[in-house]
């Protein structure tokens, strides 16, 4: 039964090796856990319990069912039921002897209890078979307390329950041959079920029907096949015949006898080989465990599947078996043995614990209803179709759809009215309706009619948590959900920022930027584990995002060797996205060798191990980079900010990362061209001039909005007004503390370094070995003794991370040590021993 290697690698081990790790946050968490655990079934402690249980009660039966073998006949006095039976459990000596008990002191090693157990279950239920419940309770048990799986649980139970019921029969139909009356041999289930049988369909028809029912469990179980024993060629003569089957005799004892004498040393050699892959797994296993990092846990497995593959297969005997079988390619064979002993890939178990945010943590604001009265329609009603007939424009029908900030009033007008004639009116129509935000949308998309939206005089505000609460939000299969807010006809908004696959935000101060960029943030924080999903902030006024750093260790990528997770010098900025270019660039070349399109392509083939970690292959986590003042940005670095960020928006949609850009100033010479055009999600919050919603959106009406958070979607083609959902500071405190008390990674998710036009980037030819890394000679000493030039072997054995494990190998190959990258498989290492290697590093070292 191969061993399920995602399931060893549960909480509780990763706890325990976690605990010298990082005592800090063991205290953290310690200082949480106050108070009394709460038992539901998710709760994992109960589950243990009930595992725990159910093993003890296995024993407990066991021993019970044992004894009462034994015992039985002394004890049967006290539990048949004429004398009471179960009752008798709290009667006292005296009253049993008074019931017609003969002896009150049971036999049964597990006393009165066990002795009315083991009577119920093999005397008056199923009989010897009634052990099956103790190997059903051992299989459940183990996997509940030990979170292995020693046997699928279905089957378990599927099997357990015919062979509970088959064996009692069949036993019950041998025992009727010897007497006709109940016995713990086959229970009273298997004595009256073969009363029955035998009287409905004799003694034949009960037997044939016990051997069909057996066959067909030993069919659906094993396929096995039924042969008829073959004729063999008859032989030329008999002669002929003799001689050659002494001859065979003879040399399958010489066979046998040189067999015999290598056998020991063979059999030593085989154990040599095969068991080490075996204790290696147990091992291996553990020891991933400590260093918490799934890519080397998932590489491991990945090395000893392909050790176990290599192993020759047994023999295919049966070659007339012509059943078609599908030939699968070696990497397929080797994802698969993967799978099938270690389960798929699973990037959350490294903090398996991790809860999500949990919805009290926001706020309810209003009542979540909307309070238009009627008069307020009816008055806006009567104003629209006065204005309009002013302009000789006449009405057929008019219908009123009442949304959290706006009502639409659609018209349908009257046959020959022009729609240009109404959009010409807008301001007209506004003016006489006397309401800021009226916007006009003539005619409205899809639709034959006329949109005139006006602002209602109580705005109902839209509260982040309704919106998280909605089962379209729980449910929604989107990779990147964002809670937007609600639309005008009061319906929940989500988007996939996954698709859009970028968006540009922008507003004048005050008018629910800040808001919306905390929405996008705290929709995903609620959806996404902090293996999926990191961030990169960048906020330029230090102040709006700063409450996102206590989630570093959790949701933050940075620079290497970065103090501070959230960006605000513009310098680090230009760092930082020259960084995801270079993020972009190695993910490309890593889906190219994958051979797949996309992120979600990437990732899947990656769960189910068809990607070997040792060709640098790892889990990818979308990133999503927010930069909140664009615009200050922009006036101090200009080109350097926009080539990187137009490379990204043009090229990082495939490979999972995702721009959120905010700006005050939605100008011209902020929003460039270029900018504009990789960027076809927009975002409008109220904006001071029609210049400025055309900059955004490309047409106007922003600068008719009512402000708080009332803003205009524009998807490329569609342009949707909505109401942002609204999370105030202290909720996006709340989250923020949720995640960051709980366990997180060691460090802030590493981007590659970005060394800038004057550095070497630790390329081949610029190999200077006075600059030599720290564990250079350790990388070198371990390269060579493993013959195998792999940046996650020194990851993982000098326990580096991966940049600076890369930077190493090129230094290696700089010196001579490694050959070149070659792609998938790992370099050549060009020294052949530790000899060579000491001279080498002695030359090295003399040119310092
Ligand atoms: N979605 C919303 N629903 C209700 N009120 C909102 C919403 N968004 C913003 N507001 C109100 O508007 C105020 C200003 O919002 P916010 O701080 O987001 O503005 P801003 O555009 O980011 O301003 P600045 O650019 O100066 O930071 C908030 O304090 C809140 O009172």
């Amino acid at each position: 039964m191969p061993v399920r290697g995602n399931q060893f690698k549960k909480n509780t081990l990763r706890e325990d090796a976690l605990e010298g790790a990082s005592q800090p946050f063991k205290k953290k968490v310690s200082e949480k856990r106050e108070g009394l655990p709460k038992f539901n079934f998710n709760n994992d402690r109960a589950i243990k319990i009930f595992g725990l249980f159910l093993l003890l009660l296995a024993i407990y039966f066991l021993v019970s069912f044992t004894s009462y073998l034994f015992t039985w006949q002394d004890d049967q006095s006290y539990v048949i039921d004429a004398n009471g039976g179960w009752s008798n459990l709290f009667k006292t000596t005296a009253e049993l002897k008074s019931n017609g008990v003969l002896n009150p002191n049971i036999q049964n090693w597990t006393g009165k209890l066990g002795a009315l157990l083991s009577h119920q279950f093999m005397y008056e239920w199923f009989g010897l078979a009634s052990f099956i419940f103790v190997f059903v309770f051992v299989i459940i048990g183990y996997r509940l307390l030990f979170k292995v799986k020693l046997l699928s649980i279905h089957k378990t139970l599927a099997y357990s329950f015919f062979l509970l019921i088959f064996i009692s029969v069949t036993l019950g139909f041998f025992h009727s041959f010897i007497g006709d009356y109940p016995h713990y041999i086959e229970g009273e289930f298997g004595y009256f079920s073969n009363l029955l049988l035998q009287a409905q369909i004799g003694s034949t028809g009960a037997a044939v029907l016990l051997v069909f029912a057996g066959l067909t469990c030993l069919i659906i179980a094993y396929n096995i096949d039924f042969k008829l024993p073959e004729r063999k060629p008859k032989p030329i003569t008999e002669h002929f015949l003799e001689d050659d089957d002494d001859m065979i005799e003879d040399e399958e004892e010489d066979v046998l006898e040189d067999d015999e004498s290598q056998s020991l040393e063979d059999l030593q050699k085989n154990r040599l080989v095969n068991r080490p892959t075996l204790t290696t797994n147990s091992f291996e296993v553990e020891n991933t465990l400590e260093k918490e990092e799934p890519v080397s846990r998932a590489k491991d497995d990945f090395d000893e599947v392909v050790n176990n593959i290599s192993k020759p297969s047994p023999k295919i005997e049966d070659q007339e078996d012509l059943a078609l079988t599908i030939e699968k390619t070696e990497e397929e064979a080797k994802a698969d043995e993967l799978v099938e002993q270690f389960g798929a890939f699973d990037p959350t178990l490294e903090l398996s614990s991790y809860k999500n945010p949990t919805l009290e943590l926001l706020e309810q604001y209003g009542s979540g209803k909307i309070s238009v009265d009627t008069s307020e329609l009816e008055s806006n009603k009567n104003k629209i179709v006065e204005t309009l007939n002013n302009y000789n424009i006449e009405i057929d029908k008019i219908k009123a759809t009442i949304g959290p900030t706006v009502t639409l009033y659609e018209i349908i007008p009257a046959p020959g009215v022009r729609i240009s004639k109404i959009k010409n009116l807008e301001d007209d129509i506004a003016l006489s309706l006397a309401a800021l935000g009226i916007r006009i949308i003539a005619p409205m998309p899809g639709k034959g009619t006329i949109g005139i939206e006006v602002p209602n005089s109580h705005p109902e505000m839209v509260s982040m948590r309704s919106i998280i609460a909605t089962e379209k939000f729980q449910n929604t299969t989107m990779d990147l959900p964002i809670a937007l807010g609600k639309t005008i006809s009061n319906e929940v908004f989500i988007a996939d920022l996954a698709k859009m696959p970028h968006m540009l935000v922008a507003g004048a101060t005050g008018q629910g930027k800040s808001v919306g960029i905390n929405t996008i943030l705290v929709s995903l924080l609620y959806k996404k584990h902090p293996s999926q999903l990191k961030f990169v902030l960048v906020d330029p006024k230090k102040v709006e995002l700063s409450l996102f750093k206590k989630i570093e260790r959790h949701f933050l990528a940075k620079l290497p060797g970065e103090d501070d997770a959230i960006i605000t010098d513009t310098k680090k900025v230009i760092n930082t996205l020259n960084s995801l270019c270079i993020e972009m660039d190695q993910r490309y070349d890593l889906l190219k060798e994958a051979g797949v399109r996309n992120l979600k392509e990437y990732n899947e083939k990656f769960i189910k191990r068809k990607l070997n970690p040792n060709n640098g292959h790892r889990f990818l986590p979308f990133i999503v980079l927010v930069i909140d003042e664009f615009a200050d940005l922009m006036m101090t670095a200009g080109k350097e900010v926009e080539t990187p960020i137009a490379r990204l928006a043009q090229l990082a949609r495939a490979i999972g990362i995702h721009l959120v850009l905010a700006t005050q100033r939605p100008s011209v010479n902020i929003i460039t061209g270029t900018i504009k055009a990789n960027f076809p999600a927009r975002l409008a919050f109220r904006v001071t001039s029609k210049i400025d919603s055309r900059t955004i959106l490309d047409s106007g009406g922003a600068d008719q909005l009512i402000g708080k958070g009332d803003m205009l979607l524009s998807t490329g083609s569609d342009l949707i007004r909505l109401q942002c959902a609204f999370v105030d500071t202290p909720e996006v405190d709340r989250v923020t503390d949720f995640i960051g008390e709980q366990r997180g990674y060691a460090s802030a998710y590493e981007l590659p370094e970005y060394v800038g036009d004057d550095g070497d980037g630790g390329s081949v030819k610029d190999f200077d070995p006075n600059d030599r890394d720290a564990m250079f000679e350790d990388a070198a000493r371990l390269i060579v003794m493993h013959q195998q030039g792999s940046t996650s072997l020194i990851q993982r054995k000098l326990k580096l991370g991966y940049n600076r494990a890369g930077r190493i190998i090129d230094q290696l190959e700089g010196a001579g040590i490694v050959g070149p990258f070659e792609g998938s498989k790992a370099r050549e290492v060009l020294i052949p021993d530790d000899y060579s290697l000491e001279q080498l590093l002695d030359e090295l070292n003399k040119k310092d």
